[in-house]
């Protein structure tokens, strides 16, 4: 499904990824744990087509990343941050990656409000973005991504700097729902709790490194 083959990245001269090789199977959940500026969003971001690597390739489904139209790539993505749009509504959000691939004005309505129900925010539609509280936000940016059915969800440090509580609630739904999307996903972390709460597989970043898997 992902095969990330010995994939080198520099910038300015300093080498951050060196033959670094992941395998992830079609509906596989894995969790990369690794030291601070280690590379693991370095990681992400080329296997999602961002960074093209120096040396080395990324297939998804056998295709080459870099030479797939992004549109047609199937990777979404989930940031710390969410990365929402601050002055549309959660409707709008969520529909977003829909309008994009061309999808009806109906279906984008039914998929949205499908993916509200699922993330426990049903109704949702009209509320703004800015007066959503953190968790609230959070599984906006969820629905956002998985709405669009990706073949690929890579998800950098979704869940760091939430409250315990709220932390924990949410690694229980995102463990659910990774899975009864079925879809592939990289989740990076720092918290090897939720990497063996959320992921099939945990991997470090170091042992990926010079050609091993
Ligand atoms: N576009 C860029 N240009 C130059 N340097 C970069 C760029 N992106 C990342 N780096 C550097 O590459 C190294 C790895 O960064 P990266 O963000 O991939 O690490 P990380 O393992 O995700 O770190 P963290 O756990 O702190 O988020 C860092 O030293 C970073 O400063």
């Amino acid at each position: 499904m992902i095969e990330v083959d010995r994939v080198s990245v520099s910038f300015d001269g300093v080498q951050v990824l060196d033959e670094v090789s992941l395998t992830a199977d079609r509906s596989e959940v894995i969790a990369m744990l690794g030291r601070s500026g280690s590379g693991k969003s370095t990681l992400l971001r080329v296997i999602a087509g961002i960074v093209p690597p120096d040396s080395g390739r990324v297939l998804i489904d056998g295709a080459d990343v870099t030479r797939v139209p992004t549109h047609r790539r199937g990777v979404g993505m989930v940031f710390q941050d969410n990365q929402l749009f601050p002055h549309r509504d959660v409707a709008t959000n969520v529909a977003f990656g829909l309008k994009m691939a061309g999808i009806a004005p109906a279906e984008q309505r039914a998929r949205t409000a499908d993916w509200l129900e699922r993330v426990g925010l049903p109704g949702f539609e009209r509320r703004r973005v800015t007066e959503l509280s953190g968790g609230e936000a959070k599984r906006i940016a969820l629905a956002r991504t998985l709405v669009t059915e990706p073949s690929v969800v890579l998800l950098d440090e979704p869940l760091t700097g939430l409250d315990r509580e709220l932390h924990d609630e949410l690694v229980v739904d995102l463990h659910r729902l990774l899975h009864e999307s079925e879809t592939t996903a990289i989740l990076v972390t720092h918290d090897v709790d939720e990497a063996d709460a959320i992921a099939d597989r945990v991997v470090s970043i170091d042992e990926l490194t010079g050609g091993q898997r």
